[in-house]
């Protein structure tokens, strides 16, 4: 072994703890793995004939034409999403509508729409294509539609027969999102209704490597269906020790891998979110700097939810020869998806999980271990295009301890947007079949929330209002399409759209960690005195001003792909008002309306809270918000309820 790899140079760099590593301390170190697992695969194949899925084409069509619904388990990388919905096309189950195959996740939608595409050798928009929010793909042609749960969720307000699909593939069901098992209930609905209307039948296929079976089983009535076998063989190796910085861990198996594998064995790492993968990206890029292998070099990759989408594709395609790719990402890209050439995953064990506090009415990040299947998951990302290696950066006594799966979302999300949903769907939650049943407080929260907002009469009777049937229509949180609904009124319909396309778009500042303080400084240019919203609205307008705009963003360290891309959200939010016949209307300098517009919809988020915590953050929030001022609670009173509680003049 080269142990002189790592101490070409006597650079410093910084982790987040902010402390100091010398290059040269990690001469020494080593992660011992054990090897815990050889998962049996079958030898290296790239054509999709050879994936093990395809030895089950005729059992899955076979077993179509006796039952609605399929629960169909199978390894991590056999093909299942890519193989599927093709063996589906030309069978007479699609005769009658596109089949839809849902992702939990955008990023999976688009690049496994593009994967089938080529496979069929054709383009995305003709007979496969994807939807995912604000983006449609496809055109009359299509007959495999990828989209995400959201997407489909939310045509189904429109249409609750789902009448367009012949077939409903429900992806990656183990994540348990909220939207998926919301759907599920719905799908099951839309077929026994289409059955009693004589209508052309809905297939369901539910399909995941690591769901527990049994309960979907009970849940659909169903038995489920095993395929069997793996493409690639899968290396699974647990530290000896604990490690207890496994962002040190990870550093130093990276360059361990680095140091002893081929150039073309790619490499993806699993950390918890942005902060943490910006820094080992730097980390990484300064080391492999001074520290190359011959000719070879290496680049690096991130990925994580608030990437503009352009930014999070680039590490699907092929990098020059004698480069390694080093993908860092969050568990965004734990399931379905492929990434070509990843041939190791290093997983530090740990997830950032949202989850909502029904007492504090606040929802809350916080990190986390993962569960088993996240961890089967993650290992399942190497070994697909050929056999390949997991490092986990803790041991196997460790994972033990591990929960078999991670807590359905549905237990622990704000259910406010949801709870709208089925609402126009005509759907009370409370008495909704849904695999699991919801906090009753939560519920209750989100009721509160939606009658503060004027999208039901009562959270007693939550009967929805023709405002709340309105709030539906945009793929947005209820108190954004509050907010657009107001804005004609106070005259701000133009701010409004460009406000609400802002905050619906991930994050716009650009703050590279080594040159904060300019960017800072250039941010500050834009900063209002009344708060965070009316700087983000300062930013779109002068964009939307400049002429030089890759300059300007550039400059002002402004994220240009996700401010265009807020642009074609605010045209979509355009379309969508004017279709519900919205005016448009501008209040020009006079910014004090999108002030007062702005207390109408996010009011309803504090709204939940306690009657005394709520008296006083209420306040709190109008000062922020707006000047006290009783000329000012005239305008926005008819648009809060239960605003008596607080005590304006105070
Ligand atoms: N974008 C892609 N680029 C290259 N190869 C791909 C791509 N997507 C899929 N493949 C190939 O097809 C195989 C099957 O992938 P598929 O996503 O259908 O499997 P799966 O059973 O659904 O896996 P998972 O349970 O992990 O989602 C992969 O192992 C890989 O070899």
């Amino acid at each position: 072994m080269d142990s002189k790899y790592f101490i070409s140079g006597k650079s410093t760099i910084t982790v987040p703890s902010k402390r100091k590593i010398k290059l040269n301390d990690l001469t020494d170190q080593k992660c011992l793995y054990l090897q815990t697992k050889q998962l049996s695969g079958c030898s290296i194949e790239e054509e999709r004939k050879k994936l093990p899925v395809f030895n089950c084409r005729d059992r899955i069509l076979k077993e179509l034409e006796t039952n609605d619904t399929l629960l169909i388990m199978g390894e991590t990388g056999s093909g299942k999403t890519t193989q599927i919905p093709q063996f589906l096309l030309y069978s007479a189950h699609a005769r009658n509508g596109v089949i839809a195959v849902t992702q939990p996740r955008r990023v999976a939608a688009i690049t496994i729409a593009k994967r089938v595409a080529q496979e069929l050798s054709t383009t995305v928009g003709d007979i496969v294509g994807y939807t995912v929010r604000f983006e449609d793909m496809t055109s009359h042609k299509t007959r495999i539609r990828f989209l995400t749960d959201g997407v489909l969720l939310r045509e189904a307000i429109c249409d609750r027969l789902l009448r367009k699909y012949s077939i409903i593939m429900l992806d990656e069901a183990h994540e348990r999102t909220v939207n998926t098992d919301v759907l599920l209930g719905i799908v099951k609905e839309a077929q026994h209704k289409r059955c009693i209307q004589k209508l052309p039948g809905l297939k369901l296929i539910i399909t995941s490597a690591t769901m527990d079976i049994d309960h979907f089983g009970k849940y659909l009535n169903v038995r489920g269906m095993y395929l069997e076998g793996r493409t690639h063989s899968v290396r699974v190796l647990n530290t000896k020790e604990h490690q207890a910085d496994y962002m040190h861990a990870v550093l130093v198996t990276v360059f361990e891998v680095h140091r002893t594998t081929p150039i073309n064995h790619d490499i993806l790492i699993f950390l918890t979110g942005k902060e943490e993968i910006e820094v080992l990206a730097q980390q990484i890029r300064q080391l492999a700097k001074i520290n190359s292998v011959g000719s070879s070099d290496v680049r690096v990759f991130t990925l994580y939810s608030q990437l503009a989408q352009g930014k999070q594709l680039e590490c699907f395609l092929p990098v020059p020869l004698n480069t390694r790719k080093i993908v860092i990402a969050t568990n965004i890209a734990e399931t379905s998806i492929t990434i070509p050439g990843i041939r190791c995953v290093i997983d530090c064990g740990f997830v950032k999980e949202k989850s909502y506090s029904p007492t504090s009415g606040l929802d809350i990040l916080q990190t986390v271990r993962i569960s088993k299947a996240q961890a089967w998951q993650r290992s399942g990302r190497a070994g697909r295009d050929a056999p390949g290696t997991c490092y986990r950066t803790y041991t196997k006594e460790e994972m033990l301890s591990f929960e078999n799966s991670a807590e359905p979302e549905i237990l622990r999300a704000n259910l406010t947007s949801t709870t709208l949903q089925l609402l126009a769907l005509g759907i009370n939650i409370q008495d909704f079949n849904l695999l699991d049943s919801p906090n009753v407080k939560c519920i209750s929260n989100a009721y509160t929330t939606l009658e503060n907002l004027g999208a039901i009469k009562s959270a007693k009777l939550p009967n929805i209002t023709s405002l709340g049937r309105l709030m539906s229509q945009f793929p947005l949180d209820p108190k954004y399409s509050k907010l657009l609904l107001s804005a004609p009124t106070f005259g701000c319909m133009e701010e409004m759209l460009s406000l609400v396309a802002v905050l619906s778009t991930e994050n716009i500042y650009v703050n590279p960690p080594d040159k904060m303080e300019l960017a800072t400084l250039a941010h500050a240019k834009f900063k209002s005195k009344y708060g965070d919203h009316l700087t983000l609205l300062n930013i779109y307008k002068c964009f939307e001003k400049t002429e030089k705009t890759k300059l300007w963003c550039h400059d002002n360290f402004l994220n240009i792909r996700n401010l265009i891309y807020a642009r074609n959200v605010r045209c979509q939010l355009l379309e969508i008002s004017t279709k519900l016949g919205l005016s448009f209307n501008s209040c020009g300098e006079n910014l004090d309306s999108v002030r007062k517009c702005l207390i109408t919809g996010l009011f309803g988020n504090i709204a939940v809270l306690q009657k005394d915590e709520m008296v006083l953050t209420g306040r709190n929030f109008l000062r922020q918000v707006v000047e006290i001022n009783s000329e000012w609670v005239e305008d926005v009173v008819p648009f809060i309820k239960d605003l008596s509680y607080i005590n304006i003049e105070k």
